[in-house]
């Protein structure tokens, strides 16, 4: 993300920036004339103790006061409703975006941190970013009205001031360029911290059993030891900055004293206009302050726009346009392989599904089952060959359609926060023929609150064979074509197994597909397809009741 994208992001609020631009256009019609009142004041009022003149000044810097404030309140009103904007549209573009990423990324770093630091980028920016560069845009008119009338009062007190200039930028370039390396070590320990807050909040009751409290309690403390180490570092050097720089400035401002007095004594100046100079004296070191500080800004958060930049290019799923047709007649696997770190997961997969057929995916642990699916589901893409849906890539597909095709139970299974009609309707959808499935909805009818019971968070409030009975319920709920089902009865008791087979043998999908390991359900299949460590090593169909090997050499035991 670069500072261009977010000024574009700005382009919406044209229509606010310009009111603000107007509004401080009357602040700095109000500024330059000031310093003139202060002079008139003090020249024609007090030196000559002119009572009615200076009341009458007094008036018109009151009015101009109280003027000037009605118009910042206004201005700040503008100025936080855009930003409020700007980080909302932010942070919802980042959560779409994160949810629209392709799954690989969340194996590699797990999304938790991926949002996570992706909030803390926009944060950070919009912290430092909010309090600066509205502000800015404020200012400057101010400045530039106030400078001008400083100019006209005396250009040589104005050109000692513009002196600050040059020492100003030096001590930015030095400050800036640290200011830049420290944001870059905060950033890098919070995504470390995001890092270790998902594995252990996902793995809180490992820390339970294993006694872990301590050790991860030592490892949070010394994660966030080192954040506030360097946050101290960086808030240090934001304080350092600006001493230095009102150090430099107040040295100067001083020094305009001695300069005031010989030009007082060469009678080129005024007692008032000297007054009135040095009261106004740092709003004209105010724009170089300003611009320098936004330098200073701009260096530190280069790292949190590099590495939200990052989290932009994450390449998105998707790609297809063309919609599936409202049958499936075939799916074919032609020559597909799939490398991740550097190894062959899947290695020349070939075989056709066609309509109406029962497929099981078998084989050892690690063989490539879920990976196989998962291409399917195109949580994946196929590193070579190609995936085919009626004879068309099934890239080509519109990915949110092209996923409607399928009712799934994956092997880890997610339930929200919500009750288990919402987890089984997740369309929104009434309750339709799942809800007359005996051994699955047996425990719902059983509860107190039937289909209002609460799951809890992921679905702990379930064990772990009602989870995968709501599982189940949810992907028959839609009205899928191709049903596949990833180890769906790993923790069902017998009788709900026997069920569960009696149930699919009668299955009206259009394509079944299921992971398994369970020899019983193999009756119900047509057939099947074994891997072996990424390859097929047999496609097996039913003759009968006989199973047939029709390809492949690794023989195969009947059942
Ligand atoms: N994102 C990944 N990065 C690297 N390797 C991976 C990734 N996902 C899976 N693997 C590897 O791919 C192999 C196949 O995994 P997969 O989950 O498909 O096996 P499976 O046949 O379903 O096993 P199981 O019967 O245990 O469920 C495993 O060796 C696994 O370590």
């Amino acid at each position: 993300m670069k500072i261009r994208a977010i000024l574009r992001m700005m382009k919406s609020y044209r229509l606010q920036i310009a009111g603000i631009m107007a509004l401080s256009l009357l602040v700095s019609a109000f500024s330059a004339i000031t310093p003139f009142i202060s002079q008139s004041m003090i020249d024609k009022g007090l030196v000559s103790v002119h009572i009615p003149h200076v009341i009458y000044c007094v008036v018109l810097l009151v009015l101009f006061f109280l003027l000037k404030q009605i118009i910042e309140y206004v201005q700040k009103k503008i100025e936080i409703d855009i930003s409020n904007d700007v980080a909302k549209n932010l942070q919802m573009k980042s959560i779409s975006h994160g949810m629209k990423i392709k799954s690989l990324y969340y194996k590699d770093q797990g999304i938790y941190k991926i949002i996570s630091d992706a909030f803390f980028d926009i944060n950070a920016l919009l912290s430092i970013a909010q309090s600066q560069f509205l502000t800015i845009f404020i200012l400057i008119f101010e400045i530039v009205g106030i400078g001008v009338g400083l100019y006209l009062l005396d250009w040589r007190l104005a050109l000692c001031v513009t002196a600050l200039i040059p020492i100003k930028y030096v001590l930015n370039c030095f400050l800036s360029k640290r200011a830049e390396r420290i944001s870059r070590e905060v950033r890098d320990k919070n995504q470390a911290y995001h890092r270790w807050l998902e594995d252990v909040v996902q793995g809180m009751l490992d820390v339970k059993l294993w006694g872990l409290h301590d050790k991860k309690l030592k490892e949070y403390g010394e994660l966030v030891t080192g954040i506030n180490e360097s946050s101290k570092r960086q808030i240090l050097l934001q304080a350092k900055n600006n001493s230095v720089g009102a150090s430099v400035e107040q040295v100067v401002l001083t020094g305009l004293y001695v300069v005031g007095a010989y030009l007082i004594l060469g009678q080129r100046l005024t007692l008032g206009g000297l007054m009135a100079f040095l009261s106004f004296a740092s709003y004209l070191t105010l724009p170089v302050t300003i611009f320098l500080q936004l330098r200073y800004v701009l260096q530190q958060i280069k790292p949190n726009l590099e590495s939200l930049g990052s989290f932009f290019q994450m390449e998105e799923e998707g790609g297809g346009q063309l919609p599936p047709g409202n049958t499936v007649e075939r799916i074919e696997f032609s020559h597909v392989g799939l490398e991740l770190d550097g190894k062959n997961i899947l290695q020349d997969v070939n075989f056709t599904l066609r309509r109406g057929e029962k497929t099981a995916i078998i084989g050892e642990n690690g063989s490539g089952k879920s990976t196989l699916i998962n291409l399917l589901l195109r949580l994946y893409e196929p590193t070579t060959g190609q995936i085919l849906l009626d004879r068309v890539p099934i890239s080509q597909y519109k990915i949110e359609d092209y996923r409607k095709l399928f009712g799934v139970v994956t092997q880890d299974i997610h339930l929200f926060h919500a009750s288990l009609r919402d987890n089984i309707c997740l369309d929104g959808a009434p309750l339709g023929e799942e809800a007359r499935i005996p051994f699955c909805t047996d425990f719902i009818n059983g509860r107190q609150e039937g289909y209002e019971t609460q799951a809890g968070s992921g679905g702990a409030k379930l064990s772990g064979g009602e989870r995968q009975k709501i599982a189940l319920l949810r992907a028959l709920h839609r009205d899928a074509k191709i049903f596949v089902l990833d180890e769906p009865t790993s923790n069902y008791d017998k009788e709900s197994d026997e069920d569960f087979n009696h149930y699919i043998r009668q299955d009206t999908h259009d394509f079944l597909l299921v992971v398994t390991h369970r020899r019983d359900i193999l009756d119900c299949m047509d057939q099947m397809i074994e891997l072996q460590n990424g390859r097929i090593v047999g496609i097996i169909k039913k003759e009968g009741t006989k199973w047939q090997k029709t390809s492949f050499s690794k023989p195969f035991a009947q059942s």
